[in-house]
């Protein structure tokens, strides 16, 4: 990214929070912390001034002096305790509210209109880990930002003073040549910013290299990290697998890389560390050095002698800060670029979206009715081709058709979730849909939050729920309401796919689509399942999807699909009247 569109870049992703509802308290803050800072360094400079005073006071044996400076000290020392306390209080609540106004803004925009899902079907590499930018990124964009300008602004101002106290105490320093004598104004000023200069151009051509190993260390940490999430989220299959080679070999491959780059940035800090020991010894040595002529002359005191060595110090601990804001910024631009990488990949799902309205509509009144629908694959290989089906309540339908030729994904269409389709359909306005997946979410929580997931409108008893449970055959989880578990690890599939059930039930849905829901079941409990449902959800529409033959006797209505856009709609009633009496298992 070139410096413009970083600097735009940037400025678009905290300009929102500098003009939010809570600009008043950000302005406020930053102004403090502005403030603070700046009486930050009057303190320190009141210090350099007050050394003067007390070696001064030493070297006249002027007791009366020497007491009023250390009073001075106490009065600074309290001072300098107050303003830091407040200073780095102002600053980290400033940091605090920017971050969580950010994280609630991004959190907000990556689950709305189930972007989080359309951003993981585009999934180009850039679009990675949100994860990483919701809770890392943001983190280090806030930090970064106000260490590159706040903290910069005040490096640059504490430089300055002490330029402008070692202007002052350089007085003329008259440089002979030949037999001349050339009068030199602030040559401790250009001394200081000569000396500065040549530490500045090392450390920089030492510490350069580091720029690419810092960032580079940041991603091959979090390729570790990924590494070792996806053992975690895989275990039960890594582990049916005896894939624990594999994956020890796969994380230490990462960290190997880590370890590697580590070893480099080791290499490049002990030079620096060499560089930076060596050059602030030499500062003192260096500070006392150009300060002697002046006072072996009799032009200064002992005192100004140890204030410009302290004011040598500070001009280097300043440029040195100034000097760590050049890595520094090489990190924000890359924070900035995955943010942004990552805002313009929301934006664009969710104008995607906005046009997918055009697809799924809410009407008044009417029923399900989807209409002339053509889907997709994400590389556009047509799936299924102008479909048109009505689900009316209480009806209900078979979705069939060999593995891979669209049935999940024309679930995904009814669900409003896959972008790649177009035509149209028609949902009542107050409708309430259910989807059920063949391994469906369960929250780590109580089993009643897991039942009532994601949410009842009505009020539900424990004996309900325990109904439910014995209903749908998991009668020794009646006693488990208020265990807290991860009951997607806890339980079987089987379980799992009874709770779903039970979940349906609970909802009472108007359209229920369930796609392979009992495919983990025997056939008696599938049974069980389905006749529960014909029994208690009379007004509900259901949809199937299933590969088993078993599941026609529970459907009126079956479609079939090809995989290459072509698909069959078949009714019971009209497949028996054409068949006479005869059974009719693949009507
Ligand atoms: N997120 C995706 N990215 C790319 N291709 C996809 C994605 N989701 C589905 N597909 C493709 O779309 C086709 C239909 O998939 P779908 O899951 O709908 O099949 P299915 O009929 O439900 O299969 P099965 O019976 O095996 O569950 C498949 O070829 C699949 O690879």
């Amino acid at each position: 990214m070139r410096r413009g569109v970083v600097l735009r870049s940037a400025w678009k992703i905290a300009r929102a929070y500098w003009f939010s509802e809570e600009k008043g308290t950000a302005w406020l803050l930053l102004g403090s912390v502005i403030v603070l800072n700046l009486a930050l360094v009057y303190v320190t400079v009141q210090l350099n001034v007050w050394q003067g005073a007390f070696y001064d006071a030493i070297q006249n044996f002027n007791y009366g002096s020497f007491i009023d400076v250390i009073k001075r000290y106490a009065l600074l020392a309290v001072l300098l305790i107050v303003v830091k306390g407040y200073q780095i209080y102002a600053r980290m609540l400033l940091h605090m509210r920017w971050r969580r106004w950010l994280t609630e803004r991004y959190l907000t925009s990556w689950l709305h209109k189930k972007s989080y899902y359309r951003l993981q079907l585009m999934a180009g590499s850039a679009a990675d880990n949100p994860d990483q930018r919701i809770s890392e990124d943001l983190e280090l964009f806030v930090v970064l930002t106000l260490r590159l300008s706040v903290d910069f602004f005040q490096d640059v101002v504490t430089v300055f003073s002490f330029v402008l106290i070692l202007w002052d105490l350089s007085g003329v320093f008259y440089l002979p040549v030949g037999g001349w004598e050339i009068p030199v104004y602030g040559y401790l000023v250009w001394l200081a910013l000569a000396y500065a200069a040549v530490g500045t151009y090392w450390t920089l051509k030492v510490g350069r290299p580091l720029v690419r190993l810092d960032y580079d260390q940041q991603r091959y940490e979090a390729d570790f990290r990924f590494s070792l999430v996806r053992v975690r989220e895989h275990a039960e299959s890594i582990a049916l697998y005896n894939g624990e080679n594999n994956e020890k070999r796969n994380c230490l491959r990462h960290f190997n890389q880590i370890l590697a780059n580590f070893l480099k940035i080791i290499d490049v800090r002990k030079r620096l560390m060499w560089l930076t020991t060596g050059y602030s010894q030499v500062a003192v040595l260096f500070a006392a050095l150009v300060a002697s002529p002046r006072y072996f002359r009799g032009q200064i005191q002992f005192g100004q002698m140890f204030q410009i060595i302290d004011a040598y110090n500070h001009v280097q601990i300043g440029f040195s800060f100034i000097i760590d804001s050049f890595t520094r910024l090489a990190q924000w631009r890359a924070v900035v670029n995955r943010l942004n990488n990552f805002l313009t990949f929301l934006e664009t799902v969710q104008i995607e979206s906005v046009s997918q309205k055009e697809v799924v509509c809410r009407q008044q009144q009417g029923v399900f009715f989807a209409e002339a629908l053509n889907i997709f694959q994400p590389d556009g290989q047509m799936l299924v081709k102008d479909l048109t089906l009505k689900l009316p309540p209480g009806q209900s339908l078979l979705v069939t058709g060999p593995s891979g030729c669209g049935k999940s994904t024309l679930l995904r269409t009814l669900a409003g979730i896959w972008p790649y389709v177009n035509g149209r359909i028609r949902i009542p306005r107050d409708a309430r849909l259910m989807f059920v997946p063949q391994k469906s979410y369960m929250p780590i929580d109580t089993l009643r939050e897991v039942l009532l997931y994601p949410g009842l409108s009505r009020p539900v008893s424990d004996a309900d729920l325990r109904d439910v449970l014995i209903a749908c055959r998991l009668k020794h989880l009646t006693g488990k309401l208020d265990e807290w578990l991860d009951w997607g690890q806890a339980l079987s599939l089987g379980e799992q796919q009874r709770i779903a059930f039970a979940r349906a039930l609970l909802q009472q849905p108007d359209w229920l689509f369930l796609d392979e829901a009992t495919s983990a079941l025997d056939e008696a409990t599938e049974q069980t399942v389905y006749q529960l449902a014909v029994k208690m959800l009379t007004k509900t529409a259901i949809v199937s999807v299933g590969h088993r033959s078993t599941l026609i006797d529970y459907h009126q209505s079956r479609l079939s699909l090809d995989g290459s856009g072509g698909w069959d709609l078949r009714t019971r009633a009209a497949a028996c009247q054409g068949a006479g009496r005869r059974s009719l298992p693949n009507w």
